[in-house]
């Protein structure tokens, strides 16, 4: 049995020292070949996870060919560019999908891009509050593993399992994407009422009212309340809200100090997928007739569309409600 991860970003290399941490053999597909040569050669991916030594057993390559061995693959490329990477991986071993985010252009989520990317092989999703560098040291973490197949769920479950990294099991595909994705736009919007100077009330109310704004976007797609209130929701929520570890949380602070989204936008290396899911995100909920107004304040924060004090006046003189 082989593990292969698709991905050497912060998430796929973290992901894959997890695995080989007990001496497992990890196939790791990297993009570039600098990151490939850094992993085999110094043991390490300077680029998108330093500091981190990695595992003897992890096998960086750039060869998708080489992944042909394996029988389960990871898949942690950025939301955007999950189609090209799992059309161009081996057919019909099980994906797990660990990419937060909805595809811009045709408004799909994770899993519904792999079906049509890769039709015959199985599909999971790996999901949760989980930043990279603390998994990938070893620290406690809990995630949630979706699949609809149950026995393949527990068998994936089984196989990525560590004394301390739980996957918590559910048949709900679609609510643990959905939690990821919304997620990370939500983590903009706390990081602008931080960078703005607005306070921790104003942080609790933003992940308060965002919770039900993810909440009402997900049962109109058809999730369960419970996963949206579980570790792939309402966890991940609250981790990515709170912390400057946070890439999206750190976009968000940006644009609450008054620099623009092209400025902060221009010339990034890592990903901050919510800066991508946002007008999507904001589309789809439109088309559904689900109000989204928080994620609707970043969208015009993203777009350079309106001062930012016009942003929040908008949503502070919003019709009260009941909540
Ligand atoms: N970093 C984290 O703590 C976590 C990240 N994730 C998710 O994992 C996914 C990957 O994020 P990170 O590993 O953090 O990435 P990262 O920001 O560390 O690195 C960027 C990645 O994008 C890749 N990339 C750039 N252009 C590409 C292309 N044309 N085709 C394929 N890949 C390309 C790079 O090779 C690199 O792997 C995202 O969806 C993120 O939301 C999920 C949980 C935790
Ligand atoms: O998804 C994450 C933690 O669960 C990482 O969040 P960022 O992409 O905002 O850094």
């Amino acid at each position: 049995m082989k593990a292969g991860v698709i991905g050497a970003g912060a998430w796929g290399t973290a992901l894959a020292q997890l695995l080989a941490a007990d001496g497992q053999a990890v196939t790791l597909w990297a993009l570039e070949t600098d990151v490939v040569d850094a992993i085999n050669g110094a043991r390490e991916n300077p680029l998108y996870l330093p500091g981190i030594t990695l595992a003897p057993s992890i096998r960086a390559t750039s060869a998708m060919a080489d992944l042909g061995d394996c029988d389960m693959l990871l898949v942690v490329s950025p939301a955007q560019h999950l189609r090209s990477v799992v059309a161009q991986a081996p057919a019909g071993v099980p994906l797990i999908l660990c990419s937060k985010g909805i595809e811009a252009g045709t408004g799909l989520l994770m899993g519904e891009v792999a079906r049509a990317a890769q039709p015959t092989s199985p599909i999971a999703v790996l999901s949760g509050p989980t930043f990279a560098h603390e998994v990938a040291k070893g620290l406690p973490t809990a995630i949630t593993l979706a699949c609809d197949n149950a026995v393949l769920g527990a068998q994936l479950a089984a196989r990525i399992a560590r004394p301390a990294f739980r996957p918590y099991l559910s048949d709900d595909v679609t609510g643990a994407e959905i939690g990821g994705a919304v997620k990370n736009v939500l983590a903009i919007a706390c990081g602008v009422a931080d960078g703005a100077g607005l306070g921790l009330n104003a942080r609790a109310a933003l992940i308060s009212r965002g919770f039900a704004e993810m909440t009402r976007f997900g049962l109109a797609r058809g999730a369960r309340a419970e996963t949206l209130a579980g570790l792939s929701g309402l966890g991940d929520l609250v981790l990515t809200c709170s912390s400057t570890n946070s890439r999206n949380f750190s976009l968000g602070q940006g644009l609450g100090e008054g620099r623009s989204a092209a400025d902060l936008l221009s010339n990034r290396r890592t990903v901050a997928e919510g800066a991508f899911t946002a007008p999507v995100l904001r589309d789809a909920a439109r088309a559904a007739g689900v109000e989204m107004p928080v994620v609707e304040a970043v969208c015009a924060l993203l777009a350079d569309a309106a001062p930012l004090g016009t942003v929040i006046d908008a949503l502070l003189a919003r019709p009260l409600r009941p909540e």
